[in-house]
C-alpha cells in the first residue's frame, strides 16, 4: 500500500471512504456527499465542490453565495428555516469545525413526503457535506462548542422572504440528538409547519 493510501486510509479511519460519494437520502432530493481526500505525510487536500462531480450525479445547481456561520456553545440551534420563492435556496452544507446534526425537511405542497425530515451528523472530522434543494426547510444543531458551518446557497439573502418553522414541531418530529441550548428570539417564536399558510414551493415529479 503506497503513501498515499495509507494517509488516505488513517484520514478516513473511522470507516471513511477514499472515492467521492454522493448518495440520496431517505428523502428524495436530499444527498450525502463524501468528497475524495488526498492524504499525504502532510496531511490532505480535497475539492470541497465542483459542479461538474455534483452535475454527474443530476444534481445541477449554480450557487451564488457562500455562507460561514460560527456557534460558539454546544447545542446552539438554528432553524428551521427557508426563503420562499422566487428566492427559495438549494444549499450545500459542510462543517468545518468541531460537530453538528443537520436537517432538512420537505415543505413542497404536493409532495409524497411532506412534512418529513432527514438528519445527518457532519463534523471536521468526517468531512460528510449535505446537499438540500429548494423547497426544504434547514436547520442544524451544534454537538460541541465552536462549530462553524460553510455552505453554498442557489439564491441570495431575501430577508423578506424569509420564513421559519418551529424547530420542535410535534407533526414533524425531528429526533434531535441533544435539547437546544440557544435558539434566536426569532426561532423560539417560530410557528407549526401547519400555521405557515403562505409556503408556496410546489412539487414537481
Ligand atoms: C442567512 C443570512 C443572514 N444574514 C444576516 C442577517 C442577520 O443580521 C445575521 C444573522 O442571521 P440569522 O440570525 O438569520 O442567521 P441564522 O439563524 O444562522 O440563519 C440561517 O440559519 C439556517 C441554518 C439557514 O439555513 C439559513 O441560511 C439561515 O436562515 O446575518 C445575511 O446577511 N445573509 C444571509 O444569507
Amino acid at each position: 500500500m503506497n503513501m498515499v493510501n495509507i494517509c488516505n486510509k488513517l484520514s478516513w479511519s473511522k470507516g471513511a471512504c477514499i472515492e467521492m460519494e454522493i448518495k440520496e437520502t431517505k428523502l428524495k432530493g436530499v444527498y450525502v456527499i463524501k468528497p475524495f481526500v488526498f492524504g499525504d505525510t502532510r496531511g490532505w487536500f480535497m475539492e470541497s465542490w465542483s459542479e461538474k462531480k455534483l452535475a454527474e450525479a443530476d444534481i445541477d445547481v449554480d450557487f451564488l453565495q457562500d455562507n460561514h456561520s460560527f456557534s460558539a456553545q454546544k447545542g446552539t440551534l438554528r432553524g428551521l428555516h427557508y426563503q420562499l420563492n422566487p428566492m427559495s435556496q438549494a444549499k450545500l452544507l459542510r462543517c468545518t469545525r468541531g460537530r453538528m446534526y443537520d436537517v432538512a425537511v420537505d415543505i413542497r405542497k404536493g409532495s409524497p413526503q411532506y412534512g418529513q425530515w432527514v438528519g445527518v451528523e457532519m463534523s471536521a472530522e468526517n468531512k460528510k457535506q449535505l446537499f438540500i434543494p429548494r423547497g426544504f426547510a434547514h436547520g442544524f444543531i451544534t454537538l460541541t462548542d465552536d462549530v462553524e458551518v460553510q455552505y453554498k446557497a442557489d439564491n441570495y439573502y431575501a430577508p423578506d422572504c424569509e420564513g421559519n418553522i418551529r424547530w420542535d414541531d410535534p407533526e414533524i418530529g425531528v429526533q434531535w440528538p441533544i435539547q437546544p441550548a440557544i435558539l434566536s428570539d426569532k426561532d423560539k417564536s417560530a410557528p407549526l409547519l401547519k400555521e405557515r399558510t403562505n409556503l408556496n414551493f410546489v412539487y414537481e415529479d
